[in-house]
Formats: C-alpha cells, sequence, structure tokens
C-alpha cells in the first residue's frame, strides 16, 4: 500500500496523558481543516509570506523551517505549498524510515518503558484505509501502544475499527485516542467540528485496550465556556463524564506559550479541567522533528 508522510521522529510526548513518555511520530500528510485562527488577530493568511517569514518554495528540506508562529504549528503536513516536501512509500519504506530513529534498545526499554507510536498530522485518520496494513507490517510486531492524534471530525468506518481491535487484542496492545476538537477559535464550523458520534465510534475499540481523553486549546474565558458546552454535547451522545478534558494554552512558539499559561492553568482550576503543558515548546522550542 501507499504511504504519504511528511515526517518521522523520536521525542518525548509533549501533550496530555503521556507527556513525558518516549515516543515515535508519524506525521501523515493531509488535513480536512486549516485552522486559521490560531494565533492570528490580525487574519493573516497563514501560508504567506508575510505569516510564515519565509516562502516554502525555497525550503529544500523539513529541518530548514523556522518557528511557525501564525495558525497551524504543522501547516508544512498538509498545505500544498510544502508538497515537495513530502515522503512517500510502501509500508516497508516508511517502517524502514521509522526504524532508524527508534532508541537503541527498540519498542520496549530495560526498565520496561514503551516507546508509543503516535499517529499525527495534519490527519492521521484520513489515512485510516491504510492504517492497520501499516500495523500489521512484520517491522511493528513489537508496537504495543499507537497513540492516534486526531481533530475527532472525520467518520471512521467500521472496518478500521474492527481491525484496531484486532489488532490491539492478539497483540495484547493499547489505542490511545487523543482528540482535539476544535473550538470557534480555531475558525473551524461548530457543526463540522463538533462530531460526538465520532467519539463514540472511537470507543467500539474493546474498553480495557481503549484510552480516549479530549485536548482542548484555549486563551480566554469565553474559549472556557465554549469547552464545558462542547464536552455537554458529548456527554449527552454517551460520552462519560468521568473522561480526562485537557486544557493547552493557544500558542504555536514558546513565546505565546508564556504569555497565557499562567491565565490558562488557572482557568482549569476553576473549571476543573486538567492544565496541559506543550513540553515540546518549553524543552525543544516546537523545532520541527522534536
Ligand atoms: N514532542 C511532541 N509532542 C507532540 N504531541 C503531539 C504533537 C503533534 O504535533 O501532533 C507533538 C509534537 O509535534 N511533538
Ligand atoms: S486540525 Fe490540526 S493539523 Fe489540521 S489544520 Fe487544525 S491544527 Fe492543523
Ligand atoms: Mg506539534
Amino acid at each position: 500500500m501507499k504511504y504519504q508522510w511528511s515526517e518521522i521522529f523520536l521525542s518525548i510526548e509533549g501533550e496530555a496523558k503521556w507527556s513525558g513518555h518516549p515516543t515515535v511520530y508519524i506525521r501523515f500528510t493531509r488535513c480536512n481543516f486549516s485552522c486559521k485562527g490560531f494565533n492570528n488577530p490580525d487574519n493573516i493568511e497563514p501560508a504567506s509570506e508575510r505569516a510564515l517569514g519565509f516562502s516554502p518554495q525555497h525550503i529544500n528540506t523539513i529541518s530548514e523551517i523556522p518557528e511557525i508562529s501564525i495558525g497551524c504549528d504543522s501547516i508544512y503536513s498538509w498545505h500544498k505549498d510544502f508538497r515537495h516536501l513530502w515522503h512517500q512509500g510502501d509500508e516497508h519504506v516508511l517502517a524502514a524510515e521509522v526504524t532508524k530513529v527508534l532508541p537503541s534498545y527498540g519498542w520496549k526499554s530495560n526498565t520496561g518503558q514503551e516507546v508509543i507510536l503516535s499517529l499525527t498530522g495534519g490527519e492521521p485518520t484520513l489515512h485510516a484505509k491504510t492504517i492497520p496494513h501499516l500495523l500489521s507490517t512484520p517491522e511493528f510486531n513489537q508496537v504495543k501502544h499507537v497513540l492516534i492524534e486526531t481533530n475527532c471530525s472525520v467518520p471512521l468506518s467500521e472496518t478500521f475499527i474492527t481491525a484496531l481491535d484486532d489488532w490491539a487484542l492478539n497483540r495484547k496492545g493499547r489505542i490511545t485516542w487523543s482528540n482535539s476538537p476544535k473550538l470557534k477559535a480555531s475558525g473551524e464550523p461548530f457543526d463540522k467540528a463538533i462530531r460526538p458520534e465520532i467519539a463514540l465510534m472511537q470507543r467500539r475499540v474493546t474498553q480495557d485496550r481503549c484510552i480516549q481523553y479530549f485536548k482542548f486549546v484555549c486563551r480566554n474565558d469565553d474559549d472556557f465556556q465554549e469547552v464545558q458546552y462542547v464536552m455537554e454535547q458529548y456527554y449527552r451522545a454517551g460520552i462519560p463524564r468521568n473522561v480526562e478534558v485537557y486544557i493547552m494554552p493557544m500558542a504555536c512558539t514558546e513565546q505565546q506559550q508564556k504569555k497565557v499559561m499562567q491565565d490558562v492553568a488557572m482557568k482549569c482550576l476553576e473549571y476543573g479541567f486538567i492544565y496541559c503543558h506543550r513540553i515540546q515548546n518549553t524543552v525543544f522550542e516546537n523545532a520541527i522533528g522534536k
């Protein structure tokens, strides 16, 4: 099967439940959203040279991309102007790239710590038809924990869920659904962004093999109120009220994160949500490949 990705890297998980855990990321290409509203009060076109501070055409490899500070910080994985930087190949080519970045101890360290395989993007569920085949490739025999970093807005097929469930049962593995539904501030329309039936579908992966949480990007009280409203829609549809809800400061850069993190942390205490720092911003300046 054919795969298309923009980067593969090893880092510590920077966000939410598995923060700090060793993780290999496959950043797939394409997204169904563009999230132009993030960190963009002046409504600048995020793919323009004015917003980026550089022209994508002049970039030859992904590591040359400077810090992105407006819009989606993963724009290079889905915007057509970055297409020349993408990679493609079959599952063996992709798995070989993953193996290159894996720590010398492989998928499990001597202390028993598992390396998470994070499928991110872009929107990784747009590749759902090919993901089960990828997970069954022999190079991934030792993978025990797959994290799907999704915006929870792309319908999931019965076939995909069954395949993930079979993989988890046979492998004694786990699937984490890391959901980042987009609020109004992202610029995406509510009815496209908030799809409780998709979150419910995720839970059809057998319960003891399935972890699910929600993670929202906030900067002010309006955003927190919207999270409350949005979660109510998920609860009504059948998502249990004890599901973990994380709030991340709206920030592409560490500077932006620093500016709002204290307010966001205090609001988390007020509303009863879990504060979620973007560790990769603080530790690695949100650099590409970290
Ligand atoms: N360290 C690190 N953690 C992450 N968690 C989610 C990420 C993403 O961009 O999907 C990400 C990322 O890009 N880097
Ligand atoms: S859904 Fe995620 S990857 Fe897609 S544009 Fe929005 S922030 Fe970027
Ligand atoms: Mg990132």
